[in-house]
C-alpha cells in the first residue's frame, strides 16, 4: 500500500477562506475586525518568521494584526506590563507570546497572565482544564490542527486504537485530550513508554511529537494507519540541511494509509489554527454565537 498524503497546506488555505468569509460577516455586523496581537522577545530567526507569517496571515483574511518585537533583554515587569495592556485592548482579541522565550523570563508566568478570553494559543491552565473536563474553551494551534487533518482524512474517529508519542504541555497531552473526546481509545507514550514498537504497530492513528528525527520507524506502523507528524528537525543529510519529521516517512508512506508530510503537513495548519481561534475569540468576546468552519 502506499499512503495517500495528507496535504496541510490545502486545508489550511480551505480553512483561511472560510475564516475570511466569517471575519468579513463580522466585520459587517460587529464594525470592527478581529484583532491578533503577536509578542516576539528577542531575535531567534525561526520565531521572527513564525511571527512575521502569523501577521501576514491575519492580514490575508481580513483582521487587524498588531505585531510587538521586543529586545531579548526585555525583563519579566515589561513583558507583563505589555500583556496587561493587551488585555485591557478592546481591540485585541486574541493575544499570542511566541515560544521559546529567551531563558532569563518565566512562560508559565507570562501565560497565566494573558486573559484566558484571549488565549488564542490555548495554553492558558484555564483553556488546558477546560478542554480535560471536555467544556468549550480555546484549544491550542497545533494540537487543533492534527484534529482537524483527522476528522478531514478518517471522518468519524469513534472506537478507533489511537497512540500519542510525546506528552507535552503544547502538543502531547492536548492532542491525546482532544483525541479522547472524540471517543478514540487513547495511549499517551513517552520517554519511558515500554515496547513503544508494539504500541504503535497496534494503533489506527499514530500522532508523533517527540520532537526527535525519524524516532517512530516505519516498520512499527500498521497497514492502513493514519499517522499525523508533528515534528520539525532540521538535519544533515548528504551534505545539506533538510526538514525532517518525528517519522521514518520513506518507510512509513509505504504502509500508511494516510500520513502527513514535513514540510505541509501539521505546520501550516498550526498557523491557521491560530487564525482560527481569534475569530472564535472575537465572535465569544462579541457575545455572538461561533459558526462552525470545520
Ligand atoms: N506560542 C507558540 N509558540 C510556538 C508554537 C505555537 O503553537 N505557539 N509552535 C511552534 C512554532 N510555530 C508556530 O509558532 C510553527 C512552526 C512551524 C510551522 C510551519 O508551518 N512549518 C513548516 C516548515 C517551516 C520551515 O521550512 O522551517 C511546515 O511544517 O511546513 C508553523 C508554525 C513553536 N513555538
Amino acid at each position: 500500500m502506499t499512503a495517500s498524503i495528507i496535504d496541510g497546506k490545502a486545508h489550511a488555505a480551505g480553512l483561511g477562506e472560510r475564516i475570511a468569509a466569517s471575519v468579513a460577516a463580522l466585520a459587517g455586523t460587529a464594525g470592527t475586525p478581529p484583532g491578533l496581537a503577536v509578542v516576539l522577545v528577542g531575535e531567534d530567526p525561526a520565531s521572527a518568521v513564525y511571527v512575521r507569517n502569523k501577521g501576514r496571515t491575519a492580514r490575508g483574511v481580513g483582521m487587524a494584526s498588531f505585531e510587538h518585537v521586543l529586545p531579548a533583554d526585555t525583563t519579566q515587569d515589561a513583558l507583563m506590563k505589555l500583556i496587561a495592556e493587551l488585555n485591557a485592548d478592546d481591540a485585541v482579541d486574541g493575544i499570542l507570546v511566541q515560544l521559546p522565550l529567551p531563558a532569563h523570563l518565566d512562560s508559565l508566568a507570562v501565560i497565566d497572565a494573558i486573559d484566558p478570553a484571549k488565549d488564542v494559543d490555548g495554553l492558558h491552565p484555564l483553556n488546558a482544564g477546560r478542554l480535560a473536563s471536555g467544556l468549550p474553551g480555546l484549544v491550542s494551534c497545533t494540537p487543533l490542527g492534527c484534529l482537524m487533518l483527522l476528522r478531514a482524512t478518517r471522518g468519524d474517529l469513534s472506537g478507533l486504537d489511537a497512540i500519542v508519542v510525546g506528552r507535552s504541555i503544547l502538543v502531547g497531552k492536548p492532542v491525546a485530550q482532544l483525541l479522547l473526546a472524540e471517543n478514540c481509545t487513547v495511549t499517551l507514550a513517552h520517554s519511558r513508554t515500554r515496547d513503544l514498537a508494539r504500541k504503535v504497530a497496534a494503533a489506527d492513528i499514530v500522532v508523533a511529537a517527540v520532537g526527535q528525527p525519524e524516532m517512530v520507524k516505519g516498520a512499527w506502523i500498521k497497514p492502513g494507519a493514519t499517522v499525523i507528524d508533528v515534528g520539525i528537525n532540521r538535519v544533515e543529510r548528504d551534505g545539506e540541511s533538510v526538514l525532517v519529521g518525528d517519522v521514518e516517512f520513506g518507510v512509513a508512506s509505504r504502509t500508511a494509509g494516510a500520513i502527513t508530510p514535513v514540510p505541509g503537513g501539521v505546520g501550516p495548519m498550526t498557523i491557521m489554527c491560530l487564525i482560527h481561534n481569534t475569530l472564535v475569540a472575537a465572535y465569544r468576546r462579541r457575545g455572538l454565537s461561533v459558526p462552525r468552519l470545520w
